[in-house]
């Protein structure tokens, strides 16, 4: 659970000075070549964190002892970007080697997608290990569904000690990057809390068959982390159903009102969050280990 982590922004102060810097590197040559990529990492991330902490699971490839996290179904053919990780742990290898973990050099670079995308930053806590394994079944498990209600979504995120404001702001991300057509086919289709325009464009590019790949912006302004995610959720122009869940009639609708307006709250408090979700169960100590190739043990 969140809270009781023994993180440190200057963890690597002494052990890798230049940490800081070459992630942030990195990250901006990743984002100028493919703003995505920030979008990317933020998610990664996420999706780190919430299968069994943020402890760079998601990065391990399969072995013949266990079968990996990038396979599972929210992950399979959908995460990108595991390059982006692999060159910064290269050349992090490169200056300071056998100190910064994976899990932390995700951390790291979630927050800088978010700023080189126009969002807040913040100081990350760092001193997380790595994970000795990772389980599918769990990231199956553990992942909250585009399909799922507010209750739902709720539950997913308290079971992982983080509030219902929390996982609205969380879900904010959602102002970067692009989902699939087969994930939001049914809202663009079937749903009737859905501006018609906004669904009318949506099918040109998700046939009713086919096309299960083909991409869309999850909000107005993709390469750009401002509050047009709220604001299309106010206006029934949220992409996933569990998007607009969160402006339906329910508990999260005055928090989305907030955010659709005031770009200051947002950012202060995604920031804060994105510590808070930082810092699910983390591996510390002598726990794990520091991976010298984010895909494979040592
Ligand atoms: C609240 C529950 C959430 C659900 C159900 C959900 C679901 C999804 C889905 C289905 C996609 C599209 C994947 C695809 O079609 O390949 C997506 C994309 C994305 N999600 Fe979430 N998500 C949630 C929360 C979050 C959180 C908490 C973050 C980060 C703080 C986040 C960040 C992102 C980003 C940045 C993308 C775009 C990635 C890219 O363009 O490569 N999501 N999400
Ligand atoms: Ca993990
Ligand atoms: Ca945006």
């Amino acid at each position: 659970s969140t809270g009781t982590a023994q993180l440190a922004a200057n963890f690597y102060a002494t052990s890798c000075p230049n940490i800081q810097a070459l992630v942030r590197g990195a990250m901006r040559e990743a984002v100028n070549r493919q703003p995505r990529l920030g979008a990317a990492m933020l998610r990664m991330h996420f999706h780190d964190c919430f299968v069994n902490g943020c402890d760079g699971s998601v990065l391990l490839d399969d072995t013949a002892s266990f079968t990996g996290e990038k396979n599972a179904r929210p992950n399979q053919n959908s995460l990108i970007g595991f390059d982006v990780i692999d060159t910064i742990k290269t050349r992090v290898e490169r200056a300071c080697n056998a100190t910064v973990s994976c899990a932390d050099i995700l951390a790291l670079a979630a927050r800088d997608g978010v700023a080189l995308l126009g969002g807040p930053s913040w100081q990350v806590p760092l001193g997380r290990r790595d994970a000795r394994t990772a389980s599918q079944s769990d990231a199956n498990n553990d992942l909250p569904s585009p399909f799922s209600d507010l209750p739902a979504l709720i539950a997913a995120f308290a079971a992982k000690g983080l509030t219902a404001a929390e996982m609205t702001v969380l879900s904010g991300g959602h102002t970067i990057g692009q989902a699939r057509c087969a994930g939001f086919r049914n809202r663009i289709y079937n749903e009737t809390n859905i501006n018609a325009n906004f669904a009318t464009t949506r099918r040109a590019s998700c046939p009713a068959t086919g096309g299960d790949n083909n991409l869309a912006p999850l909000d107005s302004s993709p390469n750009r982390f401002d509050t047009a995610y709220f604001s299309g959720l106010v206006g029934q122009r949220g992409l996933l159903h569990s998007d607009q869940q969160l402006f339906n009639g329910g508990s999260q609708d005055a928090l989305v009102r907030t955010y659709s307006t005031n770009v200051n709250t947002f950012v202060r408090d995604f920031a804060n969050a994105m510590i808070r979700m930082g810092n699910i169960s983390p591996l510390t100590g002598t726990n794990g280990e520091i991976r010298r190739n984010c895909r494979v043990l040592n």
